[in-house]
């Protein structure tokens, strides 16, 4: 597979063209254009979702449904949860949100247990962070004292050199806390199964997604609601792209960097994180709401900037998903031309991705 995609292909179009979209329709709420060409495309649905009473979300349908494989993989991850230091409770509270199911949703072009449990572990890990560090009031996340923990964080993902009589403290602290504990033995089983470029493909993508934990943090402690576009900018960095970056590691095979990196894949790999964690986000708004500092959330600050009602943000917040998933759409049709095999597995897997995420946020009782 050549390294440097061929200068005809298109650089990015989605984010740039999606914010225009949006734009628009924060102005106007327009109905969603339509191209029956697009809409022919088995692969995608109008996929309703919640109770129902809110617009279908254009996504792509799933691939795959396994719950004897998914119930493995959570079994898996419940005793090596148990493993890191999380208590019974907690591990329960893992068995029941399912991320073995996810994972076995998400990534249809892999059977092998080990292998699910790769991204099923590092999602279970930056979940805990997400939840006990940074989202979660009632788990004792404090904002004050997220940016140290995410600091520790990577050390714990990308070990430091030793450093004499420095070291030993450290070691001390990435010992002490379950969360740090799985982040690290989370990337060390992930080093089994991926090349040095994959694996800190992960790491670097899991610092960026920090920075936005950092920036909702300040947000928090200086009670500063962002706007809508700011928010946005952030949680295109803080999405399930992270965990979009294990799909060839997954499949068992490895998108070179400059093909994983080049801007058209780049903007593929975005547009689908973006648009399932604007999934997420629209699952999410109940839950959000019921913390006594509700975390960041697309829905909530649209219908905050705009001062519309929660149902009119939903369905803002579902034209840009929906604008998202077509960008992509095209995105990927457009990079069919290019003779990769590789690059169409990773694709497909983008879109596998989607379609399982969605299916696993319409079916998980964390966000009932
Ligand atoms: C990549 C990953 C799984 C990180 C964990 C946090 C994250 C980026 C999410 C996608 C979840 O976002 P959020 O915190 O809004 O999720 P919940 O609504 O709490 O499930």
């Amino acid at each position: 597979m050549t390294d440097v995609l061929p200068p005809f292909l298109p650089g990015p179009t989605g984010i740039g063209t999606s914010a225009a979209r949006l734009a628009s329709r924060l102005a106007t709420a327009d109905p969603e254009p339509e191209d029956p060409v697009a809409e022919a495309d088995p692969a995608y649905a109008h996929r309703p979702w919640g109770d129902g009473s809110a617009p279908p979300l254009y996504c792509p349908v799933t691939e795959r449904v396994d719950d004897v494989l998914a119930a493995e993989v959570d079994d898996r991850l419940a005793a090596w949860m148990g493993e890191c230091g999380f208590s019974e409770e907690e591990t329960g509270q893992v068995r029941k949100t399912r991320f073995g199911r996810l994972v076995t949703l998400a990534h249809p072009d892999c059977d092998d247990v080990d292998r699910l449990l790769v991204s099923a572990k590092l999602n279970a890990a930056w979940w805990a962070a997400d939840d006990l560090w940074a989202d979660d009031t009632a788990l004792g996340a404090v904002s004050e004292e997220l940016p140290a923990k995410l600091t520790l964080a990577m050390a714990a993902m990308d070990p430091v050199p030793p450093a004499g009589e420095f070291t030993p403290g450290l070691d001390e602290a990435l010992g002490n806390d379950r969360v740090l504990v799985a982040l690290r033995s989370a990337v060390e089983y992930l080093t089994g199964y991926a090349s040095p470029a994959q694996v800190q493909r992960v790491c670097y993508s899991t610092f960026a997604m920090f920075v936005s934990w950092t920036a909702y943090a300040a947000w928090r402690h200086t009670d500063r609601r962002p706007p809508a576009w700011e928010y946005l900018a952030a949680r295109q960095h803080d999405s399930f792209y992270t965990s979009m970056t294990l799909i060839d590691v997954l499949g068992g095979y490895e998108l070179t960097a400059n093909v994983f990196y080049g801007p058209p894949v780049r903007s593929a790999a975005i547009q689908a994180g973006t648009a399932s964690v604007l999934v997420n986000d629209l699952h999410s708004v109940t839950k959000d709401l019921a913390d006594e500092s509700p975390p960041c959330n697309m829905v909530l600050q649209i219908a905050a900037d705009r001062g519309c009602s929660v149902r009119e943000a939903t369905e803002i917040t579902v034209g840009l998903h929906n604008d998202l998933v077509r960008d992509f759409q095209a995105a990927h049709r457009e990079l069919q031309a290019v003779p990769a095999p590789e690059l169409h597995r990773f694709l497909r897997g983008l879109r596998a991705w989607m379609g399982g995420g969605f299916e696993w946020h319409a079916t998980n009782p964390r966000y009932r």
